[in-house]
């Protein structure tokens, strides 16, 4: 029997156990650096959901890499296993397989206080719904000062930081106003402060802008700008709305529980001085060599089951099977009457 693995032949008159142990080593080194310089490392994640004995598999082998210091937006269809993602990463759920390592420490494995530790102090949340973010019955500055009570922060800490940190998102006029006496772009302002009372290293958006319109959108936003460039926090806000996606520098596309497209934006100027933001979108390949064609692209050229692919010297073609079969024997007729 021959057994071929990747470019090398195992079978007779090779070493094969040699052969399998340098694949498998390989295989062990990648897995160790991968991501090794990352903040956020998604280890092909797995979360199945069992609810009255049906089976849905929120995440298929997610893996995300997010630099320490990066904005980026998390998109994706309704269903696509989004708020699974973010609720792993902030420590509200764990993954049924697969690795989570933040800031260098593996997240999946941690259990008791090393858990509520991670939630407490190494990542903030913000919720879609501005009720679900603060206590009703505290004021702005309370609600901000509230998880550095937790933390065991002295009053006078807790204080002088709750100000700085409504100042810095621009509503330290409602610093005395319950959440019921705030617009709900007020509140998301002082959920985006109170999540971030005790320094966290990563922020965590599940659809900050998703009730509010445009304007106090922007506003929201911003304040979560400013804890980027201010604070240095690493901000992933999922969202589904194209003017949050449109002004980070990276959005992530998650298709069927695995991220499958990379938006990547810059600004340019131009002679005349005016910016223009550039945007290229890529398609995700991953480790094992798996790659998400888009949507509208399989749509267009009607593919299907498989592909044929043709290497070139600086790219891979992939055209539909179907058609390529039936161009191939187009190919046969014109050889064969070439040939007579
Ligand atoms: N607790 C749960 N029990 C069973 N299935 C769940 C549970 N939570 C999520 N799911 C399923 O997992 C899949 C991913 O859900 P998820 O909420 O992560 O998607 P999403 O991309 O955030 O969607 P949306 O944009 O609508 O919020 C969906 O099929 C959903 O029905």
């Amino acid at each position: 029997m021959t057994q071929t693995q990747g470019t090398q032949q195992v079978g007779p008159g090779t070493d094969a156990a040699a052969s399998l142990d340098e694949i498998r080593s390989e295989l062990r080194a990648g897995k160790e650096d991968y991501g090794a310089d990352a903040l956020v490392v998604c280890d092909q994640l797995v979360r199945i959901y069992t609810a009255d004995g049906v089976e849905v598999q929120a995440l298929q082998g997610l893996d995300l890499l997010v630099r320490r210091g990066e904005l980026l937006a998390l998109v994706g269809a309704s269903g696509s296993g989004k708020s699974t993602l973010l609720n792993i990463l902030g420590g509200l759920d764990r993954p049924t397989a697969g690795a989570l390592r933040v800031d260098g420490r593996d997240v999946a494995a941690m259990r008791g206080a090393a858990w509520l530790d991670y939630r407490r102090k190494t990542v903030g949340f913000v919720w879609q719904q501005t009720a679900k973010n603060l206590v009703p019955y505290l004021t702005a500055k309370q609600n901000a000062a509230l998880p550095m009570r937790f933390a065991g922060e002295s009053r006078k800490r807790r204080n002088a930081r709750a100000d700085e940190l409504l100042e810095l998102v621009g509503v330290a006029y409602c610093r005395d106003r319950r959440p019921h006496q705030m617009s709900g772009g007020e509140q998301q302002r002082v959920a985006i402060a109170t999540a971030c009372a005790n320094s966290p290293t990563l922020l965590l958006a599940d659809e900050p802008t998703g009730e509010l319109d445009t304007k106090t959108a922007t506003d929201v936003f911003g304040a979560l700008r400013t804890m980027n460039t201010e604070l240095g926090v690493t901000v992933l806000i999922v969202t589904h709305d194209p003017a949050v996606a449109g002004r980070v520098d990276r959005t992530v596309a998650i298709r069927d529980g695995r991220t499958s497209s990379e938006t990547l934006r810059h600004t340019v100027t131009g002679e005349d001085g005016e910016e223009v933001r550039h945007a290229v979108e890529y398609a995700v390949l991953d480790r094992a060599g798996r790659l998400q064609l888009p949507a509208a692209m399989i749509r267009r050229l009607e593919m299907r089951d498989r592909v044929r692919l043709e290497e070139e010297a600086d790219h891979i073609g992939v055209w539909p099977g179907q058609q390529s079969a039936e161009a191939a024997r187009a190919d046969e007729r014109t050889e064969g009457r070439d040939g007579e």
